[in-house]
């Protein structure tokens, strides 16, 4: 049987802009059935194939890398042809449309070239768009201060503005000055009440409507990806293409049930002595108030958003995971900072109280 090419969007935007919140409203949406969703799952420990709601379903996959600065092109691949594979063997029932969410350091060219470029996938897929979330509040210091975020912008059809809830007026139209000359051709909505149908279907993805820059950096990606084929496919080591090595990422871990008390003073102290410091934080935890229910913390640079609760622990593991993604913060101080509060003795660390009462206890401490 002959089967329509599927669609793929591809989801971008920098770190807690607000990817999968879009993400998981969408895909209640009849314009959204049948659609699988491809997620790249960072950090050692695994949070958020909790937080895409679809995550109950066999319709979300995980590219289990870990890799904070792309998603990763081999791998990438090598799913959406298994994913092609099943649905024309019947193992799966047709797809209409796949969506690929990269990281929120993810340069999003690369991915693009990774469908667009492939002989085989070509046939069985239809990369119809790439959508941008924006964080209105923190929009323009990001798009300042990384140039992944200035790319993710400027190779979108559809650039989508989260939080605008939480941001000024003025800051809104700064940024959305910004955004039309970075990417003139993109259509901007707001996160809010988008419909679906506006994200999909953008037609096959056109370079040509680019910018300038686009298509140079689309050119030059084509070429890239050719001449790494062969010596990186076992290696993995995809390393090699210059990402900021000031940015690392931290998981942290605890088994047993903690208080909210004590993960708000870790939180508020982490905020006030490294907060500029700071990209992203998100973590579930084990609430000793209500251990059956999943707090979900969130926090975007300095913004620390209201915690949610999941009604349940999907995968049956429990216990606090919380990754941070931070840029110049030593691992070994975030370390210790937290094991003081967990009450975890660690040798030559002062315990939660001396913390409390005085930061620069810590070793390793920079402010
Ligand atoms: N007030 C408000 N909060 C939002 C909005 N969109 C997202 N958020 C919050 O922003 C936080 C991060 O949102 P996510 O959807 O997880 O962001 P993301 O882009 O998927 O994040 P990563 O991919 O993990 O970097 C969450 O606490 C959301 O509830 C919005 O439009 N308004």
């Amino acid at each position: 049987m002959q089967h329509p090419p599927i669609a793929v969007s591809i989801l971008t935007g920098f770190l807690g802009a607000g990817k999968t919140t879009l993400l998981n409203r969408l895909l209640k949406d009849p314009a959204l059935e049948n659609t699988a969703v491809i997620i790249n799952e960072y950090g050692e420990v695994s949070i958020d194939h909790m937080l895409v709601e679809q995550a109950a379903s066999d319709g979300v996959i995980q590219l289990a890398d870990g890799c904070l600065c792309c998603t990763v092109r081999g791998e990438l691949v090598d799913t959406l042809a298994d994913l092609v594979d099943r649905m024309h063997t019947g193992r799966i029932a047709p797809l209409k449309r796949i969506v690929v969410e990269t990281t929120g350091l993810a340069d999003p060219v690369p991915v693009l070239q990774a469908v667009m470029g492939h002989p085989a996938l070509v046939q069985a897929l239809r990369l119809d768009g790439v959508v941008c979330v924006v964080d209105a509040v923190n929009g323009l210091s990001t798009l300042d201060a990384h140039e992944e975020a200035v790319r993710q912008a400027a190779v979108a059809d559809r650039i989508v503005l989260a939080k605008a809830d939480l941001a000024e007026e003025q800051q809104l139209a700064a940024l959305s000055r910004r955004l039309a000359s970075l990417n003139p051709g993109a259509t901007v909505l707001d996160a809010a009440d988008a419909p679906a149908t506006a994200l999909v279907d953008c037609g096959v993805y056109n370079p040509e409507t680019k910018t300038a820059d686009v298509r140079r950096w689309l050119g030059a990606a084509a070429h890239e990806h050719h001449h790494h084929h062969h010596d990186d496919d076992h290696a993995h080591d995809h390393h090699n293409h210059g990402h900021d090595n000031r940015i690392r990422t931290v998981s942290l871990t605890h088994e047993r049930p903690v208080s909210w008390s004590t993960i708000e003073s870790f939180l508020d102290l982490l905020r006030s002595t490294q907060g500029e410091k700071l990209l992203r934080m998100k973590g579930v935890v084990e609430l000793a108030e209500d251990p059956e229910r999943p707090l979900v913390i969130h926090g975007v640079q300095k913004l620390l958003h209201p915690p949610a609760r999941l009604p349940g622990w999907p995968d049956g593991a429990r216990g606090t995971r919380i990754v941070i993604i931070a840029q110049d913060l030593p691992e070994d101080y975030l370390r210790r900072l937290f094991s003081a509060f967990m009450g975890e003795p660690v040798l030559d660390t002062p315990d939660r109280a001396a913390v409390e009462h005085n930061p620069l206890a810590i070793a390793g401490f920079k402010g």
